[in-house]
């Protein structure tokens, strides 16, 4: 039996760049690894059976489209063998709500099954089969802070100093990560053709946005260890979109900022929001405050950096 434990990520920036010809955005995607995460144990079994429990357990599929399956019969046809598991996925982090839940497990499962079946895949090769589940999924192999060019998926680890203290507010049901580039490319054309500049171009402002870069002074405050300079440097280009699907999210991000967050923005492509504290008992004091507000199903107090997927030591 093999258990691996595997963090969810918050994009303390998210720059998005042009829709491309393959449906997908160039990235700028500084990601940020935190201890809210899921276990995945894998124990011999006849094919590529699942199952799944925590809160958010009956929104998880349980077929062939779950990532974990999907990472673990991708690595069986790799190495040309069938695949034999059983994948008990013990779910912290919430469903489609923008902290790559289902990568990490995609994640998880890869290194999980390589131990298993006594494979010995190298990294390389674990980030490749990971880049082909999704985009998301490579940067929960190695975790830390990494900044993803491309769409997501080209990784570089950044520099980072100390621990951050992060607080999430979960919302009571997902958003589609889809849905939410399709409502920030509306967004994008909407603008332009209320500009001045209109006729100018083809008329698709969402395919002419330039990849943007990654913030200097972000990553300096990621690199110094200074809470105050990255709260001020946090930036994700899809929150206009998913506070355009999802308004009351704005609700969310002003009782966090009210309880003491020093940072606050939407997750990736939400509707979990993160909040950024002064420390871990600020932290554990706006989780309280955001918990009691009305304004969310839940809020968690987490810390990070944290390492990406890795086996449990003995278990
Ligand atoms: C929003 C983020 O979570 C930020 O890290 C990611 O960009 C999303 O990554 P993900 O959930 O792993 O997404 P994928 O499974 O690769 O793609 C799902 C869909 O999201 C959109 N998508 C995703 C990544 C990207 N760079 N551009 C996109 O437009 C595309 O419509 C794509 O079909
Ligand atoms: N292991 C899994 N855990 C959760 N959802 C999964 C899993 N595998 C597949 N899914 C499907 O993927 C959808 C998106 O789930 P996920 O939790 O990964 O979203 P997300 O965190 O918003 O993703 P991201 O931040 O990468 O855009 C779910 O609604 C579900 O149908």
């Amino acid at each position: 039996m093999i258990t691996v434990r595997v963090p969810a990520k918050v994009n303390v920036q998210l720059g998005v760049g042009g829709l491309r010809a393959d449906g997908f955005h160039d990235l700028a995607n500084v990601f940020f690894a935190v201890a809210l995460g899921d276990e995945v144990t894998a124990t011999p079994g006849e094919g590529v059976t699942l199952s799944c429990t925590g809160p958010d357990a009956a929104s998880v599929p349980l077929d062939d489209t779950n990532l974990a399956a999907r990472a673990a019969r991708l690595l069986a046809a790799h190495h040309g063998i069938e695949p034999g598991v059983h994948l008990h996925i013990a779910k912290s982090i919430p469903v489609a709500g923008g902290m790559a839940g289902g990568s990490a497990d995609g994640a998880a499962a890869l290194v999980a099954c390589d131990a298993l079946w006594g494979l010995n895949t190298p990294m390389d090769v674990l980030l490749d089969l990971a880049a082909e589940l999704g985009s998301d999924v490579p940067f929960a192999l190695i975790g830390g802070v990494a900044l993803g060019r491309g769409r997501g998926e080209i990784l570089e680890p950044l520099p980072v100093t100390g621990t951050f203290h992060w607080v999430f507010a979960v919302a009571d049901g997902g958003l589609s990560t889809p849905a939410v580039f399709r409502e920030c490319d509306r967004l994008r054309d909407e603008a332009f053709v209320g500009s001045a500049d209109q006729g100018a171009g083809s008329g698709s402002a969402a395919t002419e946005v330039p990849t943007p870069d990654a913030d200097a002074a972000l990553l300096a405050a990621l690199a110094d260890g200074d809470p105050a300079a990255l709260a001020a440097a946090l930036t994700n280009d899809l929150q206009p979109a998913a506070l355009s699907l999802r308004p009351a999210l704005a609700d969310t991000l002003r009782a966090g900022t009210d309880a003491g967050a020093i940072g606050a923005l939407v997750s990736g492509s939400g509707p979990t929001c993160a909040f950024l504290a002064k420390d871990a008992e600020a932290a554990a004091a706006i989780a309280k405050a955001l918990t009691g507000s009305g304004t969310c199903r839940t809020a968690h107090a987490t810390y990070g950096p944290v390492p990406g997927a890795q086996v449990q030591p003995g278990v």
